[in-house]
């Protein structure tokens, strides 16, 4: 069985949507599973899901480890650490930290770094990040609200967050050479991270095929899609038997795809915009979001949105809004919405925590990487939970229109 962490819950249906894609049987869970939590006999891969990727580097690791325990003691030989493919975090971590701590759990003297995502446009060639073709510190990753990317050369990125040697797995060395002999010798000079080249899924798939004995990997959703494909099934999946019921969306996401998909959604849904430099009192910033979603939730889906361009942002806001737009889902979910969208992992963690949800089937994608997931409860909720930065302009609007 394949056993991943994702540092935050839009990682998670990410790595999901991935390894389903390869019909391996998933099961996506939200938090440090808890004793009643059991995985179903036929189960090929289970995500867990953790909100770790701005929290302290010492919870961060904490959570990490009891998961990869668990993980371990429910048949999971290799442990993937999902992060983000556009290596989101800063010089305290919590990336470097998180797979320290699971190499030493582990007894691992090496693992890989590789956020590459070719299908998501994220690429590396000599260490260095690229996002559709721009450098990561070029691209809007330069710009987010709290992990901004302004170093695109990963082996330094990642040397200001482990006191561990980092070196380069280089693409020359993945389409001719001997990967396998590369690792062995990067190993035996002491490095203990690989920073790894890839612009394709082929080179993925052959670094993939090198590090089988490895029981830690670390990376964005491509490589992990690798590792299934090596190890794909032909199960069938269920068609997803669409939820009935009002629609919300629900934005705090500021990254470039999910503002032109607000954008969108705005011309076409009533919307509501959460905006503390005009409302900063949060009692009154909830009540007032509160009273227009009883007024306007119904039949015609709606967005409540605090997604806005870096000169409206209000610094210090980031917890405020988590806050106010996880409470709002639970207000949502009270006055009758079953199906609910989600932009931005860390905003679809506090969404999701408000809920009490803590594990959901993961069903059809609506966009790449973006699957709908659906949870067992009655009624059940349908939730699409989606990364900053994926998923066509039109997503949020198509997304309650699919049934
Ligand atoms: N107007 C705003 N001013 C300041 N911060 C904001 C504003 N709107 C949203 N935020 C904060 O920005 C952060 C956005 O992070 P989030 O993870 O939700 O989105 P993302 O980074 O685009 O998504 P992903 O992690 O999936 O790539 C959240 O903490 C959110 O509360
Ligand atoms: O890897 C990505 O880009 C996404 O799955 C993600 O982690 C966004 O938060």
């Amino acid at each position: 069985m394949i056993g991943c962490i994702a540092d935050d819950y839009t990682g998670g249906t990410d790595v999901a949507a991935g390894l389903r894609r390869c019909g391996l049987r998933t099961v996506l869970l939200f938090g440090v599973p808890g004793p009643s939590v059991a995985l179903p006999p036929d189960c090929d891969a289970v995500v867990v899901a953790l909100k770790t990727r701005t929290i302290p580097a010492a919870d961060a690791i904490e959570q990490s480890r009891r998961v990869q325990r668990w993980l371990g003691r429910h048949g999971a030989g290799q442990v993937y650490f999902k992060y983000c493919s556009t290596f989101d975090s800063t010089d305290d971590g919590n990336i470097g930290p998180v797979t320290d701590a699971l190499l030493d759990q582990a007894g691992s003297p090496m693992t890989l770094i590789c956020p590459a995502s070719p299908e998501h446009g994220r690429t590396v060639y000599q260490g260095h990040l690229f996002v559709n073709g721009v450098l990561l510190s070029e691209s809007p990753m330069r710009d987010h609200p709290l992990t901004p990317m302004k170093d695109p050369d990963l082996v330094r990125v990642l040397s200001r967050q482990t006191p561990h040697r980092v070196g380069l797995l280089p693409l020359d060395v993945i389409r001719t050479g001997d990967v396998s002999a590369h690792l062995e010798q990067l190993r035996a000079d002491g490095i203990r991270h690989v920073v790894v080249d890839a612009t394709q899924d082929d080179d993925l798939i052959a670094v993939v095929a090198a590090v089988a004995d490895l029981p830690v990997l670390t990376g964005g959703a491509g490589l992990a899609g690798a590792l299934a494909a090596s190890r794909a099934r032909s199960r069938a999946h269920q068609r997803r038997r669409p939820v009935t019921g009002p629609g919300i969306v629900l934005a705090g996401s500021c990254s470039a795809a999910t503002l032109q998909q607000v954008a969108h959604a705005r011309a076409v849904f009533p919307s509501y915009r959460l905006d503390p430099a005009v409302t900063p009192e949060p009692g009154q910033l909830l009540h007032q979001a509160e009273t227009w979603l009883e007024k306007h939730l119904g039949d015609t889906p709606v967005l409540i949105y605090s997604s806005a361009q870096p000169e409206q942002r209000v610094a210090g806001a980031a917890e405020l809004l988590e806050h106010t737009l996880g409470t709002l889902a639970r207000t949502a979910v009270w006055l009758g919405a079953r199906r609910i969208v989600v932009a931005g992992g860390e905003t679809s963690g506090a969404v999701v925590n408000a809920l009490g949800i803590d594990a959901v089937e993961v069903t059809d994608e609506a966009d790449r990487g973006v699957p709908w997931c659906r949870t067992a409860g009655t009624p059940p909720l349908e939730l699409l939970l989606k990364s900053g930065n994926f998923g066509r302009p039109d997503l949020l609007v198509r997304s309650m229109e699919e049934v």
